[in-house]
């Protein structure tokens, strides 16, 4: 075995990040008020923030019937206008957890949308959910986004400014290793994955935890999966709650409760990748001689926007 070279951290400064765990109900200018309102406590909590997620579909309910009623255009639409407003206002990244997106330029079509903005208000990353969230378990539950969601055709990576490249996701593409794979490695090498996600409580307990962890483990990068909070009296679909931060060790640093509407907070250490490759070195160890490089430079489709 060839002995790895020690690599500069691919985060080349520690990163503070806010993860918004709330509950979106049916009243959209309610939902915007209450983000408003929870960006500035994070910020007022933590002056020092660089980052602050918000959960899949935060602007809406999370309903199939109700993606195509509350999609918006991007970047001219209410949900977009805002948050670039709050990242200029306070300096911030914002990873814009989702929103249904309507494309007149791909005949009206809708997207489950991640945008993340600059602490300029900027559109830095624009991520359409590839994999739709099609499931069917008996005595559980039974979802299909494909009745009115068209799946994105792209991986997104992109330079979260002076820290480095980052992947984003979101939710059911966290179950599709390739996504992280592809962002972790050459020539992208990213720190982190971002994924805004709503599980429920079928799927939630099952996986939510073991696929974060295994992707982290998988990448040894940092995972970051926004959750809205689980809303037992508001009915409807029923989110899993439990917001994670996971180290590239698959350590969880910080986590949510399931039905609180709370900010939670983590640092990304910037040794901590070089750390944990440096003792389980998985990163240089791959053997694409057997299994083929299926990310290689031009071979995935990557966007940023
Ligand atoms: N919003 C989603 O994509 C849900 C994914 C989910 O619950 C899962 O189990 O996967």
């Amino acid at each position: 075995m060839t002995v790895p070279p020690v690599l500069k951290s691919p985060l080349s400064k520690s990163l503070k990040i806010a993860l918004i765990q709330l509950k979106a109900g049916a009243d959209k200018a309610a939902n915007l008020t209450k983000v408003t309102k929870f960006v500035e406590e994070a910020v007022t909590k933590s002056p020092t923030l660089d980052l602050v997620m918000l959960p899949e579909c935060f602007n809406s309910p999370y309903a199939v019937s109700e993606f195509r009623n509350y999609a918006e255009l991007i970047p001219t639409g209410e949900t977009t206008t805002l948050l670039s407003s709050l990242a200029k206002k306070h300096g911030i990244f914002i990873v814009g957890g989702s929103i249904p997106e309507i494309a007149p330029e791909e005949g009206n079509k809708i997207f489950n949308t991640s945008l993340t903005f600059s602490p300029e208000g900027e559109i830095i990353a624009k991520h359409r959910k590839v994999h739709l969230f099609d499931i069917d378990i008996p005595n559980g539950i039974t979802f299909q986004e494909s009745l009115t969601l068209t799946g994105g055709d792209k991986a997104t990576v992109f330079k979260l400014g002076e820290f480095g490249n980052v992947g984003l996701g979101i939710c059911y593409d966290i179950r599709f290793p390739e996504l992280a794979s592809i962002a972790s490695r050459s020539p992208y090498s990213s720190f982190a994955m971002f994924y805004p996600g709503a599980f429920n409580t079928t799927t939630g307990p099952m996986h939510w935890h073991l696929l974060a962890r295994a992707r982290a483990v998988d990448n040894e990068m940092y995972v970051v999966l926004c959750s809205p909070a689980r809303d037992v009296e508001g009915g409807g679909y029923q989110a899993y709650g439990h917001s994670l931060v996971v180290d590239p060790s698959g350590k969880v640093i910080a986590e949510a409760g399931e039905e609180e509407e709370e900010i939670i907070y983590a640092e990304l250490d910037k040794d901590a990748i070089p750390k944990v490759r440096d003792g389980i070195p998985v990163h240089y160890q791959r053997r694409f001689d057997v299994y083929g490089d299926f990310v290689g430079e031009g071979k995935a489709k990557v966007s940023d926007k």
